[in-house]
């Protein structure tokens, strides 16, 4: 081992939700941890993902809602003050990184600012310094992809996005996932011209379809347009915006240009081979203990090519998980439910089987559509979308999955999450009570 190493029991690569959340954890255990960022420490969620997108989405709901009402006795001409609401959004991610690192040292992590890079399976390289570990932790998260296309440099991002001064006149986002969708409420609530452009015609696809045939009629009644089945071929500079183009003549004239098209693993600078650890273009591959094939070496959230969806609860779950490993637990990682949410308008949220996996044992799963745009909750508010679909497992008499679309199914999805998680039957939810009229007391009726 080189002598001049500074070392440490455990490293950890990356302060994200996972990497801080594992640091943490180990810290609490006693042991002298090291851990590395090398852009905003707190890492995506927080800086330039779930949280600031969540304060400019706060507005635009708020502005659909009014919408919703306006033939239901509210008056309102509400727009969207966007570099003011910028401004908010800003004045919560400012502090964040800072406040984060001195966080972590507070706690009595060492922090080190830099890229960290392996050298050999138990040193890595960070500026100056080399650090030395019995084991160590990758968080390092991921990226956004981009098109390998002509004029791919014009591509703007996420990160971007959720930092425009001004809201554009006209914008194209490629792709049809989690990113797409949720940038296309806000942006054509904040007044831009939206078109979605979509290389297939399946956008969400691993949510029930005919949910998200609700949501894309509810973003096509705010003005958004869909192009699907066109994979964009090139994009170039005019003199006052861009030209995007596809095969078929297709071509759109915008004023900025967002690939959305999936993220990409931060594994790829890592020096992982030197360290014996394998990747894919899922991230670093992992067995049932989160271990690398370097077994000292484990790797967890957004980097880790685990078989859960990429998110921020997910981070923290498995970082815990590892810790507990590192504190002599030897179990494998079980997975509770992971409810996820694409924070559109409206939103859409799922937990637990899929109508997909359903259907492959049709004998057994029972797929339940429930239509709740009279029910009070959304009567009211005038929704037009609110829809459950739920996964009954006829053998066990249980719910076992379910998805939902409308402006409260951010809520819904939790407390399905709790009752489907605690395996609750139909029986049991109807000797519980809520407060009524809510969101909540119309699980009475779904179960
Ligand atoms: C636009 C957007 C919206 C999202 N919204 C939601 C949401 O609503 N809910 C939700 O649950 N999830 C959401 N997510 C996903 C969520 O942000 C991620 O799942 C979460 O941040 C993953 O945490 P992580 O710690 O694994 O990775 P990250 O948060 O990406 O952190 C990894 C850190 O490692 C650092 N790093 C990388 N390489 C190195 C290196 N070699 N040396 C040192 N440091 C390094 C990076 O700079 C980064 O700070 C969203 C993501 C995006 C992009
Ligand atoms: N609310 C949330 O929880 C939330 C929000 C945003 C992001 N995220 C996380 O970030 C991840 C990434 O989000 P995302 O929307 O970038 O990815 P995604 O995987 O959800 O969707 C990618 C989309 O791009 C399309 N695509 C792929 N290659 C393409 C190509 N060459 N041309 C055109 N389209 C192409 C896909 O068909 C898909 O529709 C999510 O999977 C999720 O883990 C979560």
């Amino acid at each position: 081992m080189n002598q001049l190493a500074e070392e440490f029991d455990v490293v950890v690569l990356g302060a994200g939700p996972a990497g801080t959340a594992a640091a943490t954890a180990l810290k609490q255990q006693g042991k002298r941890v090291a851990l590395v960022e090398e852009d905003l420490w707190g890492g995506t969620c927080p800086n330039r993902g779930c949280d600031p997108k969540k304060i400019l989405y706060t507005a635009v709901e708020a502005k659909r809602r009014a919408e919703l009402l306006a033939q239901r006795g509210l008056k309102s001409d509400i727009s969207v003050d966007w570099p003011t609401l910028m401004a908010n959004k800003r004045e919560y991610t400012a502090p964040i990184s800072s406040a984060t690192k001195q966080g972590m040292e507070k706690a009595g992590i060492t922090t080190y600012v830099g890229h960290a890079k392996f050298l050999t399976t138990k040193n890595l390289q960070v500026g100056d310094h080399q650090l030395a570990a019995t084991n160590f932790v990758i968080a390092t998260g991921q990226r956004p992809g981009t098109l390998d296309i002509p004029g791919q440099e014009f591509l703007q991002t996420s990160t971007d996005f959720l930092d425009l001064d001004e809201m554009p006149a006209k914008i194209v986002l490629i792709g049809g996932g989690y990113v797409a969708f949720e940038l296309a409420g806000i942006a054509v609530q904040a007044g831009a011209q939206v078109t979605m452009v979509l290389h297939n015609a399946h956008p969400l696809r691993a949510f029930p379809q005919q949910l998200v045939q609700g949501l894309v009629a509810e973003l096509k009644d705010q003005g958004v347009e869909f192009v699907e089945n066109q994979a964009v071929t090139e994009v170039q500079q005019t003199a006052d915006g861009f030209q995007v183009t596809g095969p078929n003549g297709f071509s759109q004239v915008t004023d900025r240009v967002f690939a959305a098209v999936g993220r990409q693993p931060n594994v790829d600078n890592l020096g992982l081979t030197q360290a014996g650890v394998e990747y894919s273009n899922q991230g670093v591959i992992v067995d049932r203990h989160l271990r690398s094939t370097a077994a000292h070496i484990y790797a967890i959230g957004d980097a880790a090519a685990s078989p859960v969806p990429k998110l921020t609860p997910v981070a923290g779950f498995e970082a815990r998980y590892v810790a507990a490993q590192l504190g002599g637990r030897d179990d494998e990682i079980r997975y509770p439910l992971v409810p996820t949410i694409v924070f559109s308008l409206p939103k859409l949220a799922q937990i637990g089987m899929t109508e997909n996996q359903a259907q492959r044992n049709v004998a057994r799963y029972q797929v339940k559509e429930v239509e709740m745009t009279n029910w009070i909750t959304y009567k009211r508010q005038g929704e037009k979308q609110a829809q459950v679909q739920l996964i009954l497992d006829q053998m066990s008499g249980l719910v076992v999955g379910a998805a939902c679309l409308s402006l409260e199914a951010d809520e819904m999805i939790n407390y399905l999450s709790s009752l489907i998680g605690a395996e609750y039957s139909s029986k049991q939810v109807q000797q519980l009570l809520w407060a009524y009229p809510t969101t909540a007391s119309d699980l009475q009726y779904l179960y």
